[in-house]
């Protein structure tokens, strides 16, 4: 069952009214990752909330607690949950998504200011911080909202929604909240089914469908020795130096071909038989993809089956950067005192943070040992979750594809997906209900890195392609 001739109507009709609404919320800095945006991650709470409000939703603000950041005591931001609709006869669907983002700032790269949406005057892409990541689909659900109440139609479905802002942070704090609002009597009471956009296609040309993603274990290693920073000429080669062992220790990590190089991380990996091979092969995918949405020839391999399972079955290490080195324009000749490089590794089934965690500490502080160093390292695990996978033959799935048929006029690809929500695991845990991610964006939209964009027509049939999901919900037996 599509939905409603009207609902379809006033989505087209009001689209420039979205994108309005969508660079109204890239314009609040809502980064959960930098001490100095948490009030302007707060403040995007309250934007939201105020949203949500309007269009008659029952909400309330849950404070979470407070965390240290770099040595910082934060107040987490709220999670923002809201209800609209009680109707017992209705399903009732649980949305999630988060309304904080990843840092971001012109001299990164970017053409356009990165809080200030940008629409191109050419090929219509929404380029901000935010846009596709996660922003653009949040907004999806209140354009729905919206065009529902002015239509003054009933929802399909009862809707509940568990907006965080702590998502690109390790969603501190809110794992605690949902298992609590899980249990008998708690806010979720009642859910049938969870919906997450906050994810893309594989591609550029084909819709998808995501029934796993995988885990993260993020590490921060800390070497430091001298009392300050030093100048290389007056004491070069006769100090042991914190940036030396720290390389040292980061080149260890991973090889060039992305080979893990921690003993044991693989060995916790299922070997991938020819059954397996078939459904990376059938994906709709080539090499070109991953290089025009990467923008370079750099694939790890000329096989397509080989490059996809790398991102959806296999773990994969990255080094992500190094806190407190000289990275400025110009030759300084510092001999850093402390730094602090950042790696993270993306963990499938059966891995969990825990036991990739044992293994990365154990086989990090051997090889500094080796190194002979009289600096010291300190080894930290910032923050993790497991990885997931859901049964794609469910009914929320059977409704999602079907919305996406009924949008697109195209079946969506199924596949798994090489980022992480970690709490998609607990809702799908402590409810105990079925979770399906419905991607909004497509693969080329560069989420946490500079332009990142969402393209109109992601953004307008993609609220086309959630509101008929709910509708498509209702249909089911
Ligand atoms: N759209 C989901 C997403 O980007 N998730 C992040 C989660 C994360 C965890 N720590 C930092 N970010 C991801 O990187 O996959
Ligand atoms: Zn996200
Ligand atoms: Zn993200």
């Amino acid at each position: 069952m599509p939905a409603p001739k009207q609902i379809l109507e006033f989505v087209d009709t009001n689209a420039d009214a979205f994108i309005k609404r969508l660079a109204e919320a890239v314009a609040i800095p809502s980064i959960s990752g930098e001490i100095e945006r948490r009030p302007d991650v707060v403040k995007m709470a309250h934007w939201l909330d105020a949203q949500l409000k309007k269009y008659g939703v029952e909400t309330k603000l849950v404070p979470l607690g407070k965390h240290v950041m770099d040595g910082t005591e934060l107040e987490l931001p709220p999670a923002v949950l809201g209800k609209i609709g009680k109707d017992p006869k209705k399903k009732t669907v649980l949305i999630y998504g988060h309304y904080d983002v990843q840092p971001a700032s012109k001299s990164d790269g970017w053409n356009t200011e990165p809080f200030e949406l940008h629409v191109h005057p050419t090929n219509g892409q929404l380029i901000g911080r935010g846009s596709t990541d996660d922003k653009g689909p949040v907004l999806g659900w209140l354009n729905i909202l919206q065009a529902h109440q002015e239509a003054q139609l009933e929802l399909p479905v009862n809707l509940q929604f568990c907006f965080e802002g702590m998502e690109e942070s390790g969603s501190e704090g809110l794992e605690d909240l949902i298992v609590k609002e899980a249990a008998p009597a708690g806010y979720f009471e009642g859910v049938d089914c969870v919906c997450i956009s906050d994810n893309y296609w594989l591609n550029m040309r084909t819709p998808g469908l995501t029934y796993g993603l995988r885990g993260l274990a993020y590490f921060k290693l800390t070497v430091k020795g001298p009392a300050r920073d030093l100048h290389s000429g007056s004491f070069g080669r006769m100090v042991h130096e914190p940036m030396t062992d720290l390389i040292a220790l980061m080149s260890k990590l991973v090889d060039s071909q992305g080979n893990i190089l921690v003993p044991g991380v693989q060995d916790l990996v299922s070997v991938c038989d020819d059954k397996e091979r078939a459904l990376y092969d059938s994906l709709d995918y080539s090499i070109q993809d991953v290089e025009d949405a990467v923008g370079a020839s750099i694939a790890l391999s000329s096989d397509k089956a080989t490059v996809l399972m790398g991102r959806m079955r296999e773990p994969s290490l990255s080094l992500h950067g190094i806190e407190g080195a000289f990275y400025g324009p110009g030759a300084k000749t510092v001999i850093p005192a402390k730094v602090s490089g950042k790696f993270s590794i993306r963990l499938v089934p059966p891995q969990t943070p825990d036991t990739v965690g044992d293994l990365v500490v154990k086989y990090v502080e051997e090889e500094f040992k080796k190194l002979g160093s009289k600096n010291t390292l300190e080894v930290e695990n910032l923050h993790g979750g497991k990885p997931w996978v859901a049964d794609h033959e469910h009914w929320n799935y059977e409704a999602a594809i079907r919305a996406t048929e009924a949008v697109y006029g195209k079946k969506p690809d199924l596949f798994r997906e090489g980022g992480s929500i970690p709490v998609t695991l607990v809702f799908a845990e402590s409810l105990g209900k079925n979770v399906v991610l419905l991607p909004m964006g497509r693969g080329d939209d560069g989420a946490h890195s500079t332009n990142e964009k969402l393209d109109r027509s992601n953004y307008i049939e993609g609220t086309k392609l959630l509101g008929t999901y709910l509708y498509e919900i209702a249909a089911q037996a």
